[in-house]
């Protein structure tokens, strides 16, 4: 398997994408982002189906575009990279044996060998005994298998997939998921793996890129970047809370929020712009009296070390309870359901919080 290096700028009206993305060989790396990020557009290009306006893909030793000035660019068929997209794109009047022996044939296979190789993949995928059905006799998740078996069974240099999970079902996805890990594991493979899905990146990839209006705001370990979100996109991806604050006085701070951090109190002198990172479960909330409350936000009458006022936006229910979630500063609160309902929770109200510092993490602000 190869490298890739590519920088990709890429101009249209009302937004830019200016990325670099870099996998080593083998590699496996999830792109993430809010809806509108450039991760399309990313792949498109790395894939050879948008140009590029600036910079340049690399794969292994060979320059397969280049922009602006040589303008170098390789076809999508010359580049030995497969893009594999939410939908599985088989050709309808193929079987899924034929769909699989149609690329390897395309790359040079006999058609002996190319047949061979089909069974093989049919069988890897987990399609054993369905070869000979077309994809409309196949389910959602079975013609993902074949499309994922075609791509894999020319041992592409490097293997692109934009959300390839998000039009299955919740079991389905899990059980794609497991078979792309196994297959990508199992065949070394270089790939970029864009995903709405942190469960995709913490399965799959090694490396996690986020990108947000075209540029990328963090990228590293998948575990270290989720563990210390260097933007609330990150943070929510992650399911932690991040309020960005300051150190006074030796606290983190942000308004009437103040907390005794560890970490703030020993490093950063005042003023240095700090976020606070915590678990939505390590966040007590209480109803408080209304009396306390102005309509206007946080009013707390005096400061309270780890507590805080806010106010009830809304409550989503959660596999373990309920989230509930209150606004500036945006936080999220999970509780019990029971809890939820002896509280009688609900939008509008005022809610006072608390948070241990020890159960935050202080991220200095890049
Ligand atoms: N063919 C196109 N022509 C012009 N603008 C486009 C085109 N395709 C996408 N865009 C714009 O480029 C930006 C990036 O879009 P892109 O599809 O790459 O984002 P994304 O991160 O993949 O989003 P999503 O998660 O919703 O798929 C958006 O502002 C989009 O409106």
């Amino acid at each position: 398997m190869t490298a890739l290096d590519a920088h990709i700028v890429v101009e249209r009206s009302g937004f830019r994408l200016d990325a670099t993305v870099q996998a080593a060989p083998g590699e496996v790396v999830a792109v993430m982002g809010p809806s509108g990020a450039g991760k399309s557009t990313l792949l498109g290009v790395l894939a050879g189906l948008v140009a590029l306006d600036a910079g340049h893909v690399r794969l292994g030793d060979r320059e397969l575009d280049t922009a602006p000035r040589p303008r170098v660019r390789t076809t999508p068929s010359r580049r030995g990279i497969v893009l594999l997209g939410q939908e599985p794109r088989l050709f309808p009047h193929l079987s899924a044996h034929e769909n699989i022996a149609f690329g390897l044939r395309a790359h040079g296979a006999t058609k002996q060998v190319a047949a061979a190789e089909a069974d093989q993949w049919l069988w890897r995928v987990g399609l054993d005994g369905m070869g000979s059905r077309r994809p409309a006799q196949l389910s959602g998740g079975q013609q993902q298998r074949v499309a994922l078996a075609r791509a894999l069974a020319t041992s592409p240099d490097a293997l692109l997939l934009d959300e390839p999970l998000t039009s299955l079902d919740a079991e389905t996805a899990g059980d794609v998921r497991a078979l792309l890990h196994d297959q990508l594991t199992a065949t070394r493979s270089t790939a970029i793996v864009a995903t709405h899905d942190a469960v995709d990146a913490v399965a799959l990839a090694s490396r996690l890129l986020v990108l947000e209006e075209g540029r990328v705001t963090q990228t590293g370990r998948v575990r270290e970047v989720l563990a210390e979100p260097a933007t609330r996109f990150t943070a929510a991806v992650a399911g932690l809370n991040r309020v960005e604050g300051e150190v006074r006085g030796g606290r983190w701070q942000r308004d009437h929020v103040v907390l005794a951090a560890g970490d703030a109190a020993s490093a950063p002198s005042d003023g240095t712009a700090v976020a606070a990172v915590f678990r939505p479960s390590a966040v007590g909330i209480d109803r408080t009296e209304a009396d306390t409350w102005t309509g206007a936000l946080r009013l707390a009458p005096s400061v309270v070390e780890g507590e805080w006022l806010a106010r009830v936006t809304r409550l989503e229910q959660t596999p373990g309870g309920v989230r509930v979630r209150t606004v500036d500063p945006e936080v999220a609160v999970d509780l019990t359901a029971d809890r939820a309902a002896e509280l009688g929770l609900a939008p509008g109200l005022p809610v006072r919080l608390r948070l241990d510092a020890g159960d935050a993490r202080f991220v200095p602000l890049g």
